[in-house]
């Protein structure tokens, strides 16, 4: 027995038991009624899942024009229930009418009953998937609008945060391909979701892809998605980022971590606005808005024979800066006391405030870790708080021009890691430079690079 609502009418009262009594023995609910009119008292109409409805109704008549009509009511009160069309052997035309109407089928009267059920089970399934593509649609809307949420405020009085924003609202309205650099922690994510926001593709998704933590192998896969069987995990269809973003804005981070093979493959996929997935030949277009991002020198990197010139030119049709917190001390007490009203909030604690000497030490300091490092610093300070002040010493702040490894990390590799860290970081990602400084060749640097995926 399946798990459907049928409703059959029709004025012949032969054809309404011989229809009921077969029905009865698949499906679980199923009623007739012999004049159209009772439609109306309905009300819930629309849970049934199949309606069989005869052409004809009124004796004598055979146009079908009652048929035609009282599809149509059934589809004004139940648009998503499946109507299928009875009608005499000759009158076909008028079915076929009748499915450019909105009837989902008909059948031939009279019928024979296996075809009849095989036609009842395709309209029920079909009514399936479209309710089903019916719920993923609205809750892909829902999704994008909690994604869109205007929940990213951007804080401060700066001039160079003002210009910066001056800049992404010019260039929001056009499609251009957008470079947004600047040193770690600075708001660049914020700034890409800021442009998306105010662009044309608001209500579209925004997809950001850390470009850093995907390893080599399954690069094409997640940018580009996969078939079936293309490799041994493969075990469904995937669509990629790219196509995910599609009518919206795709965010690739990290720009700088990428291989120079994977850069050939971005480029392609960026000039022919169109991927290939892994496993397939089929070119699929994609209609998407790309904001790039880097705390890494890219022209350097140009210059060194490591980061494809072609790429870079395509990325940056404009490049837009995001200042360091140094070069926006305004902001520093601003985004400050912005973080101690979200975090004392958030950790019970509305009465908590920053005294002047406190302040004082915020702004002494050259924040390194930019607004992350002053977000983090706040909500440490916050939970840690014990009275209603927040004084200096409740700021854990590391000595800024420290470039030593932090002794706490466990291993030599570690340490090492982050000596190299450290000095591409002083020299904004000049390799030779930091080479320099940690007493290697440039080739050795790469290669350690190499090793840890940094490169
Ligand atoms: N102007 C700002 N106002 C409020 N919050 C900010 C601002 N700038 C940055 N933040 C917050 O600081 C954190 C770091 O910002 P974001 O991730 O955008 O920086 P990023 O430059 O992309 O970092 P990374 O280089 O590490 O990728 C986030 O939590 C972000 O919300």
């Amino acid at each position: 027995m399946q798990k459907a609502k049928i409703l059959i009418i029709d004025d012949n009262k032969s054809v309404l038991s011989a229809l009921e009594i077969l029905l009865q023995f698949e499906y679980e609910s199923v009623e007739a009624i012999s004049n159209p009119n009772q439609i109306s008292s309905y009300p819930k109409l629309e849970e049934f899942d199949i309606v069989l409805l005869d052409m004809n109704f009124s004796a004598g008549v055979n146009t079908g024009n009652e048929g035609l009509f009282w599809l149509k009511e059934i589809k004004k009160k139940a648009p998503s229930t499946s109507v299928i069309m009875m009608t005499a052997y000759g009158a076909i035309d008028l079915a076929v009418t009748a499915v450019k109407q909105g009837a989902s089928d008909f059948i031939l009267k009279p019928w024979k009953n296996e075809k009849l059920l095989l036609t009842i089970k395709s309209a029920i399934e079909l009514r399936k998937s479209k309710k089903e593509v019916q719920q993923l649609k609205s809750s892909e809307k829902n999704l994008k609008q909690v994604i869109n949420q205007d929940k990213n405020l951007i804080v401060g009085n700066s001039k160079a945060l003002h210009d910066v924003l001056n800049l992404v609202r010019k260039v929001a309205k056009t499609d251009v391909n957008v470079l947004i650099t600047g040193e770690n922690g600075t708001g660049k994510e914020l700034i890409a979701r800021e442009l998306h926001r105010a662009s044309t593709r608001q209500n579209e998704v925004f997809i950001g892809v850390d470009m850093g933590s995907i390893s080599e192998t399954l690069f094409e896969s997640e940018l580009f998605g996969h078939t079936k069987g293309s490799f041994t995990d493969a075990k469904e269809d995937r669509a990629g980022k790219f196509e995910a973003a599609n009518s919206g804005t795709l965010f690739l981070d990290e720009m700088g971590n990428l291989s120079l093979q994977t850069q050939a493959k971005l480029l392609s996929a960026i000039q022919n606005r169109s991927i290939v997935r892994v496993g397939s030949n089929k070119n699929i277009p994609v209609d998407i808005r790309l904001v790039c991002a880097t705390n890494c020198n890219l022209p350097e990197m140009v210059a060194n024979g490591i980061f494809r010139e072609d790429l870079l030119y395509r990325i940056n049709t404009i490049h837009i800066e995001v200042p360091s917190l140094r070069e926006r001390e305004n902001d520093v007490i601003v985004l400050a006391e912005f973080f101690l009203d979200k975090f004392s909030n958030k950790y019970g604690k509305p009465q908590l405030r920053m005294n002047q000497s406190a302040q004082e030490k915020l702004l002494n300091y050259r924040w390194p870790g930019n607004v992350r490092e002053l977000q983090h610093t706040m909500e440490r300070a916050v939970i840690l708080s014990d009275g209603n002040v927040l004084k200096p010493e409740d700021f854990l702040l590391t000595p800024s021009n420290n470039n030593m490894p932090d002794n706490s990390l466990a291993t030599l590799d570690e340490m090492e890691k982050q000596m190299v860290k450290n000095a591409l970081q002083k020299h904004d990602g000049n390799y030779s430079a930091a080479a320099e400084q940690l007493g290697v060749s440039r080739q050795t640097l790469y290669n350690k690079l190499k090793k840890w995926g940094m490169s």
